[in-house]
């Protein structure tokens, strides 16, 4: 899709953080509340539980807004999302998505209660403002389709198709940025087609039980709207897309109880949301190398961090003590956002539009319809018209009846083109059509009011914060001293307070390099796994593929940038006549005996690449080897029997004739070794070594 080259503006990523109310099970657990919000201010201060000084007890962040436990879904949706779809509405990509640990109110946020009307979440009332926007526009055709997708496990999947279908794609095309290929689109007419396809997207959408959550949100889900708009008989579109994401939680495996898969789950969305940190910190870094690529939700988000859309970071946080260290990284994450700029864009003048397909579509049908109706052209572009002199050499009957014939044909063919003409331009929405229902005065008035007293609000709060910054430095200046002892009394005020403020800032520095030490850590441990893996694996390239097999497998490697992975290229095998195919990476069974030999275990072809084979394992190791059990009596016997021939020196120790020959030992070297240890009380004689009966003289 072609994008309207003009300039664009800097704008913040705005973050909100929502603090929903403590749970039941938190409070019956003993846990307090340590989170303060500061709506009026944008604050929020987190007291640490664990504090062991002065420093360490209080940690203070500013945001764009927040909100407190008793927050409404509706004072969210009002003022910070209205604003957000109303630009989408006017051809701007928009992003809107919930990030916080499990179990903190993502998805209440983002869907809530559907079917509630104070409960539902920013999702259904998007849905709303959209179709209400449409409803009350004159003058513009739209063409609005939805597609809802979950990335789980690294798996993108369809949520508005049945829930075994194979994982999409990502691609990425220049102009249009990074897409899901084959992802289904469902063209909406009104709110509710869009809460239908929601609820069916829901349905399919993977949760499970976990310690924090009982219905807890396993993969990333990303509600698109694409909303198409062109004026009537325009070929000019505008296109505006908002993309609704609620994100899985980020956890600790300790805290949620995850075992077997629910911990390889968890595992995967914190590595997912580990790089959708590593890319918030690269972007609040200004750094040359955004590492987008590291994964698909990333990759999927591209446009909304620090690309072409105005975006929205939720990020949700509970009070309870037990949740301090998580709430922290949390606070952390979405203080970064707020330095992330992108460059929203009017996509305007769009010219691989749906909507201009389907107008060329219909108004092709209207002319063919038109054509047709007029009973000059029946099927297959007979012209009904005869001349006089067919006339004359056809009967008039006879020809009456091909005529109707056609004419029946040629009407069935209109009716059909007619109910094709009114699917399509079912699909198309004429903007204004509902204006009777949906301009109330009253809600439009209160619309208004809420939509000022919103942007009055976010005065207010900047305003609030600049006040507060400017107060430490202009305070001086206004203050009036009546003697040194009260200028003194007051910069002893002010040292004491920007003291407070030097240790925080220290502390928080001090937990920053914590942080990245830990998180160093960590990528040194993975790094390490990685380079092991890969000299293993180079270790089996070297010493068993064949230096031939290595080069040709070398220059069939390449990179295929839609599955961001190496790929083995397929070779051209040109046979030369004569030649027999041979099985290569792949086993073949080729007649109905080697299928057979091939089920049996250890069965393998010729040609099969060994880096795909697993290793045969002998069954039985030697330090798999248990001695037989021998009954107690008998080892007492044969005990008692060696002892027995040890004192009359009889016992004879049978050598291997090889012994000597393989290693290269002579008889007397032997004799020599075996008397060293066993003090001149050994000889060999016939290969067998015997002990020197204790009255006999050594042989040498
Ligand atoms: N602001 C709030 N007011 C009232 N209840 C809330 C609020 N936020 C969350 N809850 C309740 O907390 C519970 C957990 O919320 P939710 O399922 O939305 O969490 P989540 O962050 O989406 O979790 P997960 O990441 O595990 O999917 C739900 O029962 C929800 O109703």
């Amino acid at each position: 899709m072609e994008r309207s080259i003009r300039s664009a503006h800097n704008e913040s990523v705005q973050v909100v953080v929502r603090c929903r109310p403590i749970s039941q099970k938190e409070s019956d657990s003993g846990c307090t509340t340590v989170v303060n919000v500061f709506p009026s201010r944008g604050v929020i201060e987190v007291q640490n539980p664990n504090a062991k000084s002065e420093n360490e007890k209080t940690k203070m962040f500013t945001y764009d807004a927040v909100y407190d436990m008793s927050s409404t879904q509706q004072s969210i949706y009002d003022e910070t999302v209205r604003p957000l779809v109303a630009s989408v509405l006017e051809g701007y990509n928009g992003c809107v998505f919930a990030y916080g640990q499990t179990g903190t109110g993502k998805t209440y946020t983002m869907e809530g209660v559907v079917g509630d009307k104070d409960e539902q979440g920013i999702i259904p009332r998007a849905f709303e403002q959209i179709w209400a926007h449409i409803n009350r526009t004159t003058g513009l055709e739209f063409l609005v389709y939805a597609r809802y997708l979950e990335i789980y496990m690294e798996d993108i999947r369809d949520l508005l198709k049945s829930k075994n279908t194979k994982p999409l794609e990502l691609r990425e095309m220049a102009g249009k940025g990074v897409f899901v290929s084959h992802l289904h689109s469902q063209t909406c007419q009104s709110a509710a087609d869009m809460m239908k396809a929601m609820r069916i997207g829901n349905r399919n959408r993977t949760t499970g039980v976990t310690n924090m959550n009982e219905h807890s949100s396993r993969s990333h889900a990303i509600f698109q709207i694409a909303i198409e708009m062109a004026e009537e008989k325009s070929k000019s579109v505008r296109v505006g897309k908002l993309n609704l994401i609620d994100l899985a939680g980020s956890e600790r495996q300790s805290k949620t109880g995850a075992t077997g898969d629910r911990l390889k789950e968890a595992s995967k969305i914190n590595k997912a949301l580990s790089s959708l940190g590593n890319v918030i910190y690269a972007l609040a870094e200004n750094s040359p190398h955004i590492p987008y690529r590291d994964s698909k939700l990333t990759r999927l988000l591209q446009d909304s961090l620090g690309g072409n859309s105005k975006t929205i970071m939720i990020a949700n946080i509970g009070p309870a003590s037990m949740n301090y260290d998580e709430t922290i990284i949390t606070l952390r994450y979405a203080y970064r956002a707020k330095s992330i700029k992108n460059q929203p864009i009017k996509n305007e003048d769009i010219k691989d539009a749906k909507l201009l397909e389907l107008q060329r579509e219909i108004e092709r049908l209207k002319q063919l319809i038109a054509a047709k109706g007029d009973g000059k052209v029946v099927p297959d572009g007979i012209v009904l018209e005869t001349t006089d002199e067919e006339m004359e050499s056809d009967s008039e009957d006879e020809q009456e009846k091909e005529r109707e014939k056609m004419l029946e044909a040629g009407k069935l063919e209109v009716d059909e083109l007619n109910k094709k003409l009114r699917t399509l331009e079912k699909q198309m929405v004429h903007g204004g059509k509902n204006i009777v229902d949906s301009v109330n005065e009253n809600e439009i008035k209160l619309e208004q009011q809420r939509a000022e007293i919103a942007a009055r609000k976010k005065r207010e709060i900047e305003m609030q914060q600049q006040i507060e910054l400017e107060e430490e430095t202009c305070m001086e200046l206004k203050q009036v001293f009546a003697n040194l002892q009260q200028q003194v009394e007051f910069k002893r005020e002010k040292l004491k307070r920007l003291y407070t403020k030097l240790q925080s800032m220290r502390q928080e520095i001090k937990d920053n390099h914590d942080e990245y030490l830990r998180e160093r850590q960590e990528l040194v441990e993975a790094n390490d796994e990685v380079s092991l893996q890969l000299r293993k694996s180079l270790m089996i390239l070297e010493n068993f593929v064949p230096p031939e097999e290595r080069s040709r497998l070398i220059g069939l490697i390449q990179f295929d940038e839609n599955s961001d992975n190496w790929v083995l290229k397929k070779e051209k095998r040109w046979l030369k006549p004569g030649d027999r195919p041979v099985a290569r990476n792949y086993r073949r069974p080729i007649s109905e005996y080697a299928i057979k030999k091939s089920a049996e275990p250890g069965f393998r072809y010729r040609g099969e690449n060994v880096l795909d084979l697993k290793l045969d394992m002998p069954l039985r190791t030697t330090q798999d080897y248990i001695r037989p059990a021998i009954c107690p009596q008998v080892k007492a016997a044969v005990k008692n029997v060696i002892r027995h021939d040890t004192e009359s020196n009889r016992i004879v120790i049978k050598l291997s004739p090889h012994g000597f020959s393989m290693r290269g030992i002579s008889k007397s070297e032997l004799e020599g070794r075996y008397n060293k240890a066993a003090r001149n009380t050994v000889e060999v004689h016939n290969n067998r070594i015997k002990p020197i009966p204790k009255s006999a003289k050594p042989a040498y």
